[in-house]
């Protein structure tokens, strides 16, 4: 469905020291220096899927949306995304994508929302019907109804990135492309985002790369995740990959009935203890969790057990140390 082969692009920047003098220079005598965005970045993706796009900041992600959205043209590579190579068959190819960019408008600043929706109708030459029922799908999922009579420079950041989602989808797109879609949300928000995502994917079908730096997005919402740093792609795989290869320690948390024995157990740290609890990390490679839990119930009276992984986020930090980005 979209199949990206060795893309590059790069940048000409104006070199710029700081002060008048400087700036003065650059104007008259400028100098130029280049900056890779993307190397040789390639990757598919199934009808279907929902892939998270990430990497650390100035990682490329952006400039891969831009590309394979048909804003930008790269230097070298190959794009076939439904059939159609974005920066070539951009009005044909725009018919199957709806893009969100968490930090930009698509919807015009002084009008209420409804007259954006319809704008992008006749733009989209979106047929009556078809627009009827996204718009009435669109407004009971996203909660809109109140909110399409307003401007939109009158919404709060999350009222307004549920219009622009829904402004994304208002011509049945198949693929969306999200680039940080809960930038700057309230946690309500967030998962009412999320929960959106989630429905679109799976009852109509609609494929999602998404680029985020919330890893509660990217684990909530992706099963697949393809990782970039300084423009070059570095890992595909899933998120069950990654956390297997990271997660070497569990978090065991164990409620008991009053105790004062002391507890070593080979592999295992206690990370804090009282007398009716303990918490433990487990290193997995010495130990199973299981049998800690079966060690302890022959010494203790236990009353509730709970198991933790490692946090996704910390998992990222580790993932972008050994990348070096
Ligand atoms: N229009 C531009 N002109 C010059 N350099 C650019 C331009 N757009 C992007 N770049 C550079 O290309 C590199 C990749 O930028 P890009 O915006 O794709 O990163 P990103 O992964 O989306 O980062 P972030 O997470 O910070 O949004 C950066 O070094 C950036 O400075």
């Amino acid at each position: 469905m979209i199949e990206v082969e060795s893309l590059s692009k790069s940048f000409k920047v104006v070199k710029r020291g700081a002060g008048i003098g400087a700036a003065l220079k650059s104007l008259f005598k400028p100098e130029y220096s280049t900056v890779e965005a993307l190397k040789d970045v390639s990757f598919k993706i199934n009808e279907g899927e929902i892939v998270g796009y990430i990497g650390p900041n100035g990682a490329g992600k952006s400039t891969t949306i831009k590309i394979i959205s048909g804003i930008l043209v790269p230097d070298s590579g190959k794009c076939n995304i439904l059939g159609y190579t974005p920066w070539k068959n951009r009005v044909n190819h725009v018919k199957n994508i709806g893009v969100v960019f968490g930090q930009r408008s698509q919807l015009w600043w002084d009008v209420p929302v409804m007259d954006s929706f319809n704008l992008l109708k006749d733009i989209y030459k979106v047929p009556q019907k078809e627009f009827n029922d996204n718009l009435e799908l669109l407004t009971s999922t996203l909660d809109l109804s109140s909110l399409l009579s307003t401007p939109v420079r009158q919404l709060s950041l999350g009222q307004r990135m549920r219009c622009e989602i829904g402004a994304s989808l208002l011509h049945s797109p198949k693929i969306l492309f999200l680039d940080e879609p809960t930038i700057g949300l309230d946690a309500v928000s967030k998962v009412a985002v999320r929960n959106f995502i989630k429905t679109i994917n799976k009852e109509k079908k609609v494929t999602v790369i998404l680029t985020t730096h919330d890893m509660n997005d990217i684990e909530a919402l992706a099963e697949r995740i393809i990782l970039i740093g300084k423009g070059k792609l570095l890992m595909d795989g899933t998120i069950t990959e990654l956390k297997n290869k990271f997660s070497t320690h569990k978090i065991l948390k164990v409620d008991f009935a009053e105790n004062h024995e002391n507890i070593h157990i080979y592999g295992t740290q206690i990370i804090s203890r009282s007398k009716e609890n303990i918490t433990l990390s487990v290193d997995l490679e010495k130990i199973k969790v299981s049998e800690v839990i079966g060690l302890l119930s022959n010494k203790l009276d236990i009353i509730d057990v709970s198991v933790e992984s490692r946090p996704i986020d910390e998992i990222i930090v580790d993932l972008y140390k050994e990348y070096q980005i």
